[in-house]
């Protein structure tokens, strides 16, 4: 394999990528909201400031692009380092493997036969980093492989697995990481029966291991008279317990077939072994087999547990992680008799998808509910995900969101795809506080009004104090890769939950967070390939391009002369920009497209859309107006185009958008792009023969536009996404009706913009180099022939074609400022 192949299949390595903090202005998503009884002003405030700065900061996006690409994984996979050593099996080439000895990436051949088994393995136990067609990459980690454990995998399948698969022996530095590990983590479970902790295990000789810590010691509570099963001179449980695996996940069929759907990550890995032909172990690896063997468990059906208070299970379980025992937290749920269940069902007509039965089977496959998080593309249906885990559970529920825009998303959801009733619901945000009613209930409310400890409102602090109260069977988590470890902390220490289930669909954080969201929730229990969906109908193909729209020479030199803010402004603003904006809406239209318009920045957007005569919402919007467009949208044929601010970036459920258009954003967000891009995955549509949805970006040339537009397309290009760039618009000069076509109104729209103050330039921009923007992204790019044509079934637009490696190349070289840019930025600057 060459180092040009490794390269095309990298992406930006996770460690690698540093960020520097976006801008911080921002709309407020609840602009419009009006308090309502019961509410304080500062709980509202916290909760708009939540929604709108936390988002970002958790992202780690910034302003900067070009410092976001070092580190790239498999850039260095190879340079500088000696793999000579390494000998390729003989039949090397009908096995699809590579392990990096140094990095622990796995490298990937996509087209091998066996890929698709070898995928469903690799997604058990490694971290998927990049994806495209043809190679793919990913990482063994210390959280991938205890994520392995809680799904079943031991040490031994995972070796033995990967040699099977491998080109070459695995190395013996991965072996002794894969064990290193694995060895502990699984071996110790935090069982929740009857609102009591067990500590539980296999293997007697550890729970002694861990009875002579003082601290755990002294956490431990003895047993008594009553306690089920024989108890030791030491004090330790010994039950024999029935086999846990036949339990029926709500909504799927019994269990059996269920079980045949859900092949578990063990199943796979037999298969993939079964798949592969020859391949010994080499001596290394049985080594570590034979010594595995001692280890296991003394009789199969047989546990060992003692019991600790429940307040010190925080101080056990730091604990335990630092003598090298994390544990796996589990809920009895079906043994539960001491909490009222909830009567909640799915309904007879909801059925749930394949990969979403899957990723639950993850969940409990031990007749527990394992807590841990899943990640699912955009529009791929998450939340039908939880609510199943809440119909599995049947005890109470609290559902954590971002925004109350989501609290209520949830709540229909809720309702539309189970038999809850809408009394059993329970809403908690600053405009409206409930109780449900009965025993058990479903609570769904934001991260920030169960962690803001500041002037709360009475009613706020009851309704805190009875969140407490309540032992939940299920803690729901929405976008977890937003939220701060601290708010989880908080959460998680104030309110008993027996199992958490967190939900993402971009499991990317740049400052460490991940980790701590492991410590919090548990593992990642399940990765879903967004390609592999689109690939079934399950989530829209989607076209994607960059518009490269020249800057008007009054406007590039006004951009180059401003050192403000307002330089984003004369960039989104750019004449050029509107025209490819109205061209493409037309087109569009034409072709029976629903197109959503965005654009970030709130004085832009009104402008552009009060221009091309097309309905807005941004954050300020009412509700009763939002309503009206939306439904419009939906059902008027005649309203086919709107533009929306960031508001729209989530929580926007469209399946008529099939074509998106995106005119100005937020930095170098990569998770803002997949946001955006999840309105069309679920054009209803999709299915149709031939359907494709569309996205555009718009950006302006030569400006730090394009190094943004860059680095935001970086994590859809790692799940397999390519972008075309569209370089010229064919066609755009006979449309001699396009707004701005002559100088004198293209001068009025540029003093428009310079008499606008630097708060309309709503994102802070932070000044990079234009001429560095603009050449960067050009030099690494392959021109080709193509068109609009070729890319929605016409042909009329050329475009340059680059990949993700190209583009990396691209940021990597050492830029060159040409005089005028010096001249005319850097002296500015200076
Ligand atoms: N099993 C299913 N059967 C029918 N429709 C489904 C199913 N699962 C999800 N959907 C539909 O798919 C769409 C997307 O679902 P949902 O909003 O839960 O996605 P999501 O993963 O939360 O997306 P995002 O991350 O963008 O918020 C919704 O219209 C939902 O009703």
């Amino acid at each position: 394999m060459s180092k040009r192949e490794l390269s095309a299949s990298s992406a930006a390595g996770e460690d690698g990528r540093k960020r520097a903090r976006g801008g911080e202005e921002n709309e407020s998503e609840s602009g419009g909201a009006v308090p309502g009884n019961g509410s304080s002003a500062s709980e509202a405030e916290a909760e708009a400031e939540y929604d709108s700065q936390e988002e970002l900061k958790s992202d780690g996006e910034d302003a900067d692009g070009v410092a976001g690409v070092a580190g790239d994984g498999s850039g260095d996979l190879l340079s500088e380092h000696d793999y000579s050593w390494m000998r390729l099996k003989p039949d090397h080439e009908s096995r699809p493997l590579w392990i990096c000895p140094r990095t622990k990436h796995i490298i990937l051949e996509a087209f091998s036969p066996i890929a698709e088994q070898a995928i469903d393995f690799l997604i058990a136990i490694s971290e998927p980093v990049s994806r495209p067609t043809h190679i793919h990459e990913y990482k063994l980690t210390q959280f991938s492989l205890h994520a392995a454990v809680s799904v079943g995998l031991s040490t031994t399948d995972i070796i033995e697995v990967l040699n099977r698969l491998s080109k070459m022996a695995v190395p013996p530095d991965v072996t002794s990481f894969i064990t290193q590990c694995t060895r502990s983590y699984g071996k110790v479970k935090v069982v929740i029966k009857q609102n009591r902790l067990f500590i539980e295990s296999g293997h007697p000789g550890i729970l002694q291991t861990l009875l002579r810590d003082p601290v755990i010691a002294q956490a431990r509570v003895f047993p008594d008279a009553d306690t089920d099963g024989t108890v030791s001179k030491d004090g330790i449980i010994t039950q024999r317990v029935p086999q846990m695996g036949d339990i029926t996940i709500a909504g799927t069929q019994k269990p059996g077939d269920k079980e045949k759907a859900a092949a578990s990550a063990k199943d796979i890995a037999a298969t993939a072994a079964k798949a592969e032909a020859g391949g010994d172990l080499d001596d290394a690896v049985a080594e570590i087999l034979d010594k595995e063997d001692e280890d296991e468990d003394d009789a199969e059906g047989t546990v060992h547990s003692f019991e600790i208070h429940r307040s010190k299970y925080e101080d056990v379980r730091k604990r335990c992680n630092e003598i090298d025992y994390p544990m796996i937290e589990e809920y009895d749920f079906r043994n539960d008799r001491k909490n009222p269940d909830l009567d909640i069902d799915l309904k007879p007509v909801t059925t749930i998808r394949s990969y979403q039965e899957i990723s639950l089977s993850k969940m409990f496959s031990n007749g527990r509910a394992r807590s841990g998080i899943i990640v699912l593309p955009c529009g791929a249906g998450k939340t039908l995900v939880g609510i199943t885990a809440a119909c599995t559970i049947r005890k109470s529920v609290l559902c954590l969101c971002t925004s109350s825009v989501s609290v209520m998303q949830w709540k229909q959801q809720f309702l539309r795809w189970s038999t809850i009733k809408e009394e059993q619901i329970a809403i908690f945000t600053s405009d409206t506080k409930m109780r449900f009613q009965g025993d058990a209930g479903l609570v769904i409310t934001t991260f920030s009004m169960v962690s803001n400890q500041r002037k709360l409102s009475a009613e706020s602090k009851k309704m805190l104090e009875f969140l407490s109260s309540i032992e939940w069977g299920l803690m729901l988590l929405d976008e977890v890769h937003v939220t701060p470890a601290n708010m989880f902390r908080s959460v998680v220490s104030r309110i008993p939950a027996h199992s958490k289930l967190g939900l993402t669909a971009t499991l990317v954080r740049e400052d460490n967070k991940i980790d701590d969201l492991n410590f919090l929730i548990g593992p990642k229990l399940y990765e879903a390939n967004w390609m592999d969906l689109a690939n079934k109908g399950h989530i829209a193909t989607v076209q994607c391009a960059e518009v490269w729209c020249d800057m008007t020479p009054e406007f590039y030199k006004a951009y180059l002369e401003e050192a403000s803010k307002k330089r984003l402004l004369i960039y989104v603003m750019n004449p050029n920009k509107f025209r490819a904006c109205q061209y493409l809406i037309r087109f569009h239209e034409e072709r029976g497209d629903k197109i959503i318009v965005f654009v970030d920045n709130v004085y832009s957007l009104k402008a552009y859309a009060i221009t091309l005569g097309k309905p807005f919402i941004y954050g300020a919007t009412s509700q009763s107006e939002r309503m009206r467009i939306l439904d419009d949208f939906q059902h008027n044929p005649a309203v086919r185009t709107i533009f929306l601010s960031k508001v729209g970036d989530t929580s926007l459920d469209l399946p008529e958008a099939t074509c998106l258009i995106q005119v100005s954003s937020h930095y170098g967000s990569r998770r803002q792009e997949a946001q955006r891009l999840g309105r069309i995955l679920r054009a209803s549509r999709r299915n149709d023969e031939g359907f494709n949805a569309f996205f555009y970006s718009l950006v302006s040339k030569d400006t730090q536009e394009m190094v943004y537009s860059t680095k935001r397309q970086q994590f859809l290009i790692d799940q397999g996404y390519s972008f075309k760039v569209i370089t010229h618009l064919e066609g755009i000069e006979d449309c001699r009706d396009l707004v701005y076509g002559d100088l004198e109104s293209q001068k009025k729209l540029l003093h428009t913009v310079k008499m606008a103050s630097e708060a309309d330039a709503a994102l802070e921009s932070k000044a990079t180099d234009g001429a560095r923007a603009g050449s960067g992204g050009a030099a690494a790019v392959r021109r080709g022939a193509g068109s609009l044509k070729g890319l929605s079934g016409a042909s009329n637009m050329a475009y340059m074609e680059t990949s993700g490696s190209g583009r990396r190349a691209a940021r990597r070289e050492p830029v060159e400022h040409h005089p005028l840019f010096k001249r005319q930025f850097y002296n500015n600057k200076k």
